[in-house]
């Protein structure tokens, strides 16, 4: 029987059965890892589950896939290039930790420098980037920006007009500091923000206003050309891949933001995250379990989607940033070598943020006909200083919605039924700070990389994106035909 076989053969007990079968159930399928509180109970995993994907886990040489990664292989195939992002927080490679070092090292004068006033007054950073450009630091900023905001952050990504403009109606453009974040320096979209940026600041007759950017970027040369002075621009490797880019120069916003020591804890909370995936036997590794999860539903079930739920309104962005994480990682067809990879990839990756979700697409969860694997991530320690009641409100509603999805409810009106034996996990954090967080993202991003590895797809390639950008450029330039539809469309807008 192949691995894949023996792992489709597995029988699907229900939730409730399998509790029952076993009172160790929850020790077992819990884990305590850098603050957090894995609990994959409520999921259909079993024993033999592990076991199973442990085993195509050997087949497929994960272990010396995730070696080769943190050693700094080329293990990105299609692009020839090494994966270092876990060399930004320290565990990697020697020479590319090294490098990260000093760049972060750059990073922090710069940082300095701008809060002693080398840049003037600043009071607002207007950051402009897309994708992980954007995702990861305004996760960051939202997340942990509340309390002592040092300066008013905004960040822009849409080539919408209405983004930018929004973003600096209060901003007084004589107190910003303009952050361009590209890892090419040539995404479309934040080259157009940046010249209008630029424009708004020289309209508003600010002295000097290229000596108010900063670029933060995988390509320097054509930040130079940009008009970036070489002294204001923060590199990072090219080994850095966008959606893992916030551990970079590209987490300016945090480390601006939130101060450098916040910015170094959380590198180092994913660094304790790193290092338990790396070190950590697989029935005990929590991105590994997670990943075997996922597989189990997309494979095993037929999930088509998943659908992680912040408990907590500072993590309102993370199902946003999971969507690119998750999606375009691997949300791919062929697998390392080129071949099909023959099965489903990556789940479709939606959420929201509860309790707000429970009143608006939690009776599709409940009753409807798809199987939608559920992940709550929740805080113990509040965000909010209102009576307490708001955050047991909050926390148990969490719980409840689990427990209701597994139990179920039957009653002779089928309207009113529940079928219950529907999936959850969840994450439980003991407080929201920047360590916590370093290590959530980090658990993600190597949940990823399982999924990834046990598929046989390169999870850091993203192909897929280029020729909706090929056709949008064509479509600028004019002169190419399309077919009737979107000729039409483009004659009705006025665009030709
Ligand atoms: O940082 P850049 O080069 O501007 O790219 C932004 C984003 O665009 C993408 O390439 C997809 O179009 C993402 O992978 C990336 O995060």
């Amino acid at each position: 029987m192949s691995d894949w076989s023996a792992i489709e053969a597995l029988p699907s007990p229900k939730l409730v059965e399998l509790f029952d079968a076993d009172s160790e159930r929850l020790s077992k399928l819990s884990l305590d890892v850098a603050g957090i509180h894995f609990d994959w109970s409520k999921t259909h995993l079993t024993g033999e589950a592990i076991e199973a994907f442990a085993a195509l886990a050997k087949a497929q040489d994960l272990a010396g896939k995730r070696d080769a990664m943190f050693g700094g292989a080329h293990v990105n195939v299609t692009e020839d290039r090494p994966v270092e992002h876990t060399a930004e927080r320290g565990e990697g490679n020697a020479d590319s930790v090294a490098r990260a070092r000093k760049l972060h090292e750059r990073m922090r004068s710069l940082i300095d420098a701008i809060e002693g006033g080398a840049l003037g007054d600043i009071r607002h950073v207007l950051h402009i980037g897309i994708g992980g450009s954007a995702l990861g630091p305004h996760l960051l900023v939202d997340a942990l920006g509340r309390e002592d905001a040092r300066y008013d952050v905004a960040i822009v990504s849409n080539v919408d007009g209405v983004a930018l403009e929004d973003a600096i109606k209060d901003f007084d453009p004589a107190a910003t500091l303009l952050v361009l974040a590209s890892k090419t320096f040539t995404t479309k979209e934040t080259m157009l923000n940046a010249e209008s940026a630029l424009q708004w600041m020289k309209e508003h007759n600010v002295e000097d206003p290229y000596g108010k950017v900063i670029a933060l970027t995988a390509a320097p040369d054509k930040a130079m050309e940009w008009g970036v002075d070489e002294t204001r621009i923060l590199p990072f490797g090219e080994g850095v891949g966008g959606r893992y880019s916030l551990w970079s120069s590209i987490g300016l916003p945090a480390a601006i933001g939130l101060g450098w020591g916040a910015f170094e804890e959380l590198l180092e909370g994913a660094a304790e995250m790193d290092r338990h995936f790396r070190l950590t036997a697989l029935h005990e590794n929590a991105p590994a379990l997670a990943a075997f999860a996922d597989l189990y539903y997309t494979q095993v079930r037929h999930a088509e989607t998943r659908a992680p739920f912040a408990y907590d309104e500072r993590l309102r962005l993370l199902p946003s940033y999971l969507q690119q994480l998750e999606m375009e990682s691997n949300g791919k067809g062929v697998k390392v070598d080129g071949t099909p990879v023959g099965r489903p990839t990556a789940a479709i990756t939606w959420g929201g943020v509860g309790t707000d979700a429970q009143h608006a697409v939690f009776q599709l969860l409940h009753q409807g006909t798809h199987l939608v694997p559920v992940e709550f991530i929740a805080v113990i320690e509040p965000g909010d200083t209102l009576a307490e009641d708001h955050h047991r409100q909050l926390l148990l509603n969490a719980f409840a919605q689990g427990a209701a999805l597994m139990k179920g409810k039957q009653v002779e009106d089928p309207a009113r039924s529940y079928s219950g034996d529907r999936p959850s996990s969840t994450l439980l954090l003991d407080v929201l700070d920047p360590r916590t967080l370093g290590a959530l993202i980090a658990f993600y991003e190597h949940r990823v990389f399982v999924n990834g590895v046990l598929l046989g797809i390169n999870s850091f390639d993203q192909f897929g994106v280029e020729l909706g950008k090929e056709m949008a450029k064509a479509a600028d330039q004019g002169g190419q035909s399309f077919d009737p539809s979107t000729e039409d469309l483009i004659r009705r807008a006025g665009l030709e």
